[in-house]
């Protein structure tokens, strides 16, 4: 059955970016779904912060259209914009925080911007559940980013990009500089985040673990353009060279193996899950994400 269009979030035609001389996006179509993960990928300089920068309104394409819930995003007034504006965040890479501002006054920077009307009390007491929702310790509000860890930036920039509530959330490179254990967590954030909160994520990443685990689909930009959209299991049927050797060469074959032990965990979790239920209660809860734990509740 065809899908709705309004299942279509952000629809992207033709679009056209240069520097100069340098053409970095020609002829690039690409439709992200609603409620979706869609991951992103392509080689260094291929265009993939470019292209997430058209969409949400920081570079202007020399042509092409880019429509977001449905209303064009390029040309428009700036007070419709504003209004298309609330209804996403975007977590930039390396997170941006303004290094001058506690966590909570970070996150309180969109709330303040399109909610000039909020009061001091109300703002921080939205901050401290943003910044509780994604996984931190509640007195990381009062810390400056240079108190914090790389992991807890992440958090920190996750936190106000959810400030505003949105509907849809651009991740440029989430994981990248955690380590392995800190990316699979921050994995399993944005996963959970994603289900309670009803998300479109639009994902920026070089992370295989991160395709496989969360991604529904994924684009490949390649040639100024998205060459291919699907789950992984369609790209690498497509028996496309840069493809091929993006998902089996030896950093996709870890990919799937990592995937696999998963797999093979949760498998062990449904034939013990007393066992394993026991195993996961154990621990105290205040490593769990609010997301998380309202999951578990339901
Ligand atoms: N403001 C700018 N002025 C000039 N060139 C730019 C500008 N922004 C990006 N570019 C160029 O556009 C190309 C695409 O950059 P972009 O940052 O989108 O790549 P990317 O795919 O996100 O790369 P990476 O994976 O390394 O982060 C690069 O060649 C970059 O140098």
């Amino acid at each position: 059955m065809p899908r709705k269009t309004d299942d279509i979030v952000i629809s992207v035609k033709g679009l056209k970016n240069a520097f100069g001389e340098s053409v970095v996006h020609e002829g690039l179509d690409l439709d992200v779904r609603r409620g979706e993960i869609l991951g992103v990928v392509g080689g260094s300089g291929t265009g993939k912060s470019v292209l997430m920068r058209s969409i949400i309104g920081l570079q202007t394409p020399e042509s092409g259209e880019i429509t977001v819930f449905g209303e064009p995003n390029i040309g428009r007034e700036e007070t419709e914009a504003t209004e298309i504006r609330k209804r996403w965040g975007v977590l930039f890479q390396g997170g941006a925080l303004f290094s001058t501002l506690t966590v909570a006054e970070n996150v309180e920077v969109p709330l303040r911007e399109f909610y000039p009307d909020l009061t001091g009390a109300l703002l921080s007491e939205i901050a401290s559940y943003k910044v509780v929702m994604t996984g931190l310790p509640a007195d990381a509000a009062n810390k400056f980013p240079s108190e914090l860890s790389g992991g807890m930036k992440k958090r920190a920039g996750l936190a106000r990009a959810l400030a505003l509530d949105p509907e849809l959330l651009f991740l440029d490179e989430p994981t990248a500089g955690l380590d392995p254990i800190g990316a699979a967590a921050f994995d399993g954030l944005i996963q959970s985040l994603q289900k309670t909160l009803g998300l479109t994520v639009f994902l920026i990443t070089h992370d295989l673990d991160t395709l496989y685990a969360i991604c529904d689909r994924v684009a490949v930009l390649a040639d100024k353009k998205v060459i291919a959209v699907g789950t992984i299991d369609e790209l690498i049927a497509l028996d496309h060279p840069w493809i091929e050797e993006y998902f089996k060469g030896p950093r996709g074959r870890a990919a799937v193996a990592t995937q696999e032990a998963h797999e093979r965990a949760d498998q062990v979790a449904d034939a013990h899950p007393t066992e394993v239920q026991s195993k996961q209660s154990a621990p105290d809860d205040a490593d769990a994400t609010y997301a998380e734990k309202e999951a578990r509740t339901r």
